[in-house]
């Protein structure tokens, strides 16, 4: 939906969803929710058995479990494919049956070394699992929807966390009122069993599953290949988050709260990331994404900072919810910041998550317990979420140094003006002051792919606007400066032979740079409402995902170029690259004339960057009549067009009465 609740057309209809990807998504979710549900079983089990007297003693098995339970996700990614070969449906249904057979076993048997066992098993278990998101969901959907299919069951994935979260809770509530204060986790172990019945019975009613998997990249390559400063401020939540989990239960059970005030710790967590992660993109839709980056950890790590001195659950479990809030507010901007390193992002949550979950419950245990005073003891799990939310903040602030994307531009006014829903305009190079919102024009920019219309859309929204009394500027790129057009040339002329990325990269950028210093941005300040066809997103799909050049590098470069400016909004036109390529008159330029694959990163790219700022983004499936994109494209610019009157011709004209007849 758009800000006014009107419907975001599909961008490439029919969405390609089919009745076995729905049922498969709904085994992948009761799937998903057996897992994380065998988080707190599992661990709540550790603590139990662990049957030291101080709770903080048991902070190392706890730390154990959760370790093993997430090791395998990191060390034997790789070896996914191999099972990809394997009758997909038996697999699944055998691991969800493994995983059934393991969570009944760990009450019977009741020891700690099986416990832990049986969580490593679990955790290799979940394995085959990933290939549904990698490989299944995507196939079933189609090449055109795969990458839809994919985000789809990711988010079941991770959806369902909040959901295992508040069961676990619901669930440990019911076995203290039935069995007394300090139950163990069996009633968690059985129903958690029971979900993975139900999610093995959901495999067996579905259809064909294609064969095959994907290469699965080791998080552990990952991580070390493709860095990014984004990349440290997840990092720094991770293994702040990794700290809240490891000693979630220790905190729990010190405070009297048993397994049920645990279950809400880590219910809140869960749901306030979802709701972060979900919510994210709308947050301060204008502010730099870099930007809302660097704020959201150190607001995290502040938020640690004060749930870890409090010795109140209800006031834990609310601080954790918004510590979760900053979390999934932080990890969707970072996705914003280097949507081509989203693997990447992933792997250092996944590393710093296992690294926090198995370090800090030993260190915990060996600070101990100190009183200071009376009434207040200091014990070694504060210790370790007070270390946790230092390194987060430290970590978002060299994050934010290193990446920010509006440097010589005030922090705080921007921020504040992010609040107030508009975007500070910092001041001109030429203009000896900074614009006034009054002074501000309107930025529009029409982007996509090859013959997606953009000329035609960006020429007829022009139209229309100078019809409703506008001062409107079309513009283009590259070419629409004198420097511009020779830059052009050299672009796009197929006699340019060995031109490499990089300079063309920056062959785009400067002409950007020159466009906006004496095109865009003097229109804008005298009012103006300026139509771009083609503006920085074009660099990032066509020289970042086309060329596959580093996106966040090209951003950076081009938020210098443009002095900040960023369209207050983008049409993309959406259409495939052949279709596209067709509606173009031979001969084709050097560009047009790169191979189909080339395109189909660039239209990936488009797509990937549209969904990281869908506020900003008006997504057309471009195959449609021009007369429908043209009124919904109306449609959208009419929410950001200024009041076409000046206000000081209407302050005068607001002083005589109405004349209604
Ligand atoms: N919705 C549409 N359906 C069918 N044809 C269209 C549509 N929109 C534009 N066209 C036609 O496709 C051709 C290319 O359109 P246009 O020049 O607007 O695309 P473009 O995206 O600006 O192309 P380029 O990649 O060269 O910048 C034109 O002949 C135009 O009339
Ligand atoms: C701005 C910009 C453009 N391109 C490519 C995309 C097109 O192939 C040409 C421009 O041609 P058009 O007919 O005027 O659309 O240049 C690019 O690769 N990077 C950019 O930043």
């Amino acid at each position: 939906m758009t800000r006014t609740g009107v419907t975001r057309p599909d961008p490439a209809a029919p969405p390609g969803d089919s009745p076995n990807l729905r049922r498969l998504r709904t085994a992948l979710a009761l799937s998903s929710t057996g897992q994380w549900l065998s988080v707190g079983a599992l661990t709540a089990m550790a603590g139990v058995l662990a049957r030291d007297d101080a709770p903080l003693d048991r902070a190392p098995a706890i730390g154990l479990v959760l370790a093993l339970l997430l090791a395998p996700a990191v060390l034997l990614a790789p070896l996914v494919p191999a099972v990809g070969r394997l009758d997909r449906r038996t697999v699944l249904v055998a691991a969800d049956l493994v995983r059934l057979v393991l969570l009944v076993s760990v009450p019977l048997v009741d020891a700690q070394v099986w416990t832990a066992v049986a969580a490593l098993l679990v955790g290799v278990a979940a394995l085959p699992w990933t290939t549904v998101v990698t490989t299944t969901a995507p196939a079933l959907a189609g090449a055109d929807h795969a990458e839809r299919a994919r985000t789809a069951a990711l988010r079941t994935v991770f959806g369902a966390a909040p959901v295992a979260g508040v069961l676990f809770a619901v669930l440990s509530l019911v076995a203290d009122a039935v069995a007394g204060a300090a139950t163990r986790a069996d009633l968690v172990l059985y129903v958690t069993a029971a979900v993975f019945l139900a999610s093995a019975i959901a495999v067996v009613t579905l259809g064909d599953l294609p064969r095959g998997a994907d290469r699965v990249p080791s998080p552990l390559g990952l991580l070390l290949r493709n860095g990014s400063a984004a990349g440290l401020a997840v990092l720094g939540l991770a293994l702040a988050g990794g700290a809240i989990v490891a000693v979630a239960q220790v905190e729990a059970v010190t405070l009297g709260a048993g397994n049920p005030g645990y279950g809400s710790v880590l219910a809140g967590l869960a749901l306030g990331a979802a709701f972060g992660a979900f919510e994210g993109p709308r947050v301060l839709a204008v502010f730099s994404r870099v930007r809302l980056l660097g704020l959201a950890v150190p607001a995290g790590a502040l938020l640690l900072l004060v749930l870890a001195l409090v010795h109140n659950l209800v006031v834990v479990v609310f601080l954790a919810g918004f510590f979760g809030v900053a979390a999934g507010i932080a990890w969707s901007a970072a996705r914003s910041v280097v949507p081509d390193r989203i693997g990447h992002l992933r792997s250092v949550a996944l590393v710093g998550a296992l690294v926090a979950v198995a370090v800090l419950p030993p260190v915990a245990a060996a600070i101990g317990t100190h009183r200071l005073g009376d009434d207040y003891a200091f014990t070694g799990a504060q210790a370790i979420l007070l270390a946790g939310a230092v390194l987060a903040a430290l970590l978002g602030f060299v994050a934010l140094r290193r990446l920010d994307d509006r440097r010589g531009i005030p922090l705080v006014p921007d921020l504040v003006a992010a609040l107030r829903g508009e975007r500070y305009t910092p001041p001109l190079e030429e203009a000896s002051r900074p614009l006034r919102p009054a002074e501000r024009g309107v930025f529009v920019a029409f982007e996509g792919g090859e013959g997606a219309g953009k000329t035609t859309q960006a020429r007829l929204a022009a139209i229309w606007l100078r019809d409703h009394g506008y001062d409107v500027v079309t513009t283009h790129e590259p070419g629409a400066t004198k420097i511009g057009m020779r830059l052009r040339a050299m672009l796009l002329d197929r006699d340019t032979t060995g031109l490499s990325p990089r300079a063309e990269t920056l062959l785009y950028a400067a002409d950007r740079a020159d466009h906006v210093a004496n095109v865009i941005l003097p229109a804008m300040a005298r009012g103006a409402i300026v139509v771009s066809d083609r503006f920085v997103d074009s660099s990032l799909a066509y020289q970042g995902y086309g060329r596959k050049q580093p996106v966040e590098d090209i951003a950076k470069l081009n938020g210098w170029a443009t002095q900040g400016l960023v369209p207050d909004l983008t049409v993309l036109l959406m259409v495939q690259p052949e279709a596209g390529l067709r509606r173009l008159p031979a001969p084709a330029d050097r560009i047009e004339s790169e191979p189909a694959e080339f395109h189909e990163r660039v239209r990936d790219g488009f797509l990937a960057l549209a969904e990281t700022e869908p506020d900003r983004y008006l997504v057309l499936d471009a195959s449609r009549p021009q007369s429908e994109l043209s009124r919904q494209i109306q449609d959208r610019i009419r929410e950001i067009l200024p009041d076409p009157v000046p206000a000081a011709a209407e302050d005068v004209t607001s002083t005589f009465p109405a004349i209604t007849d």
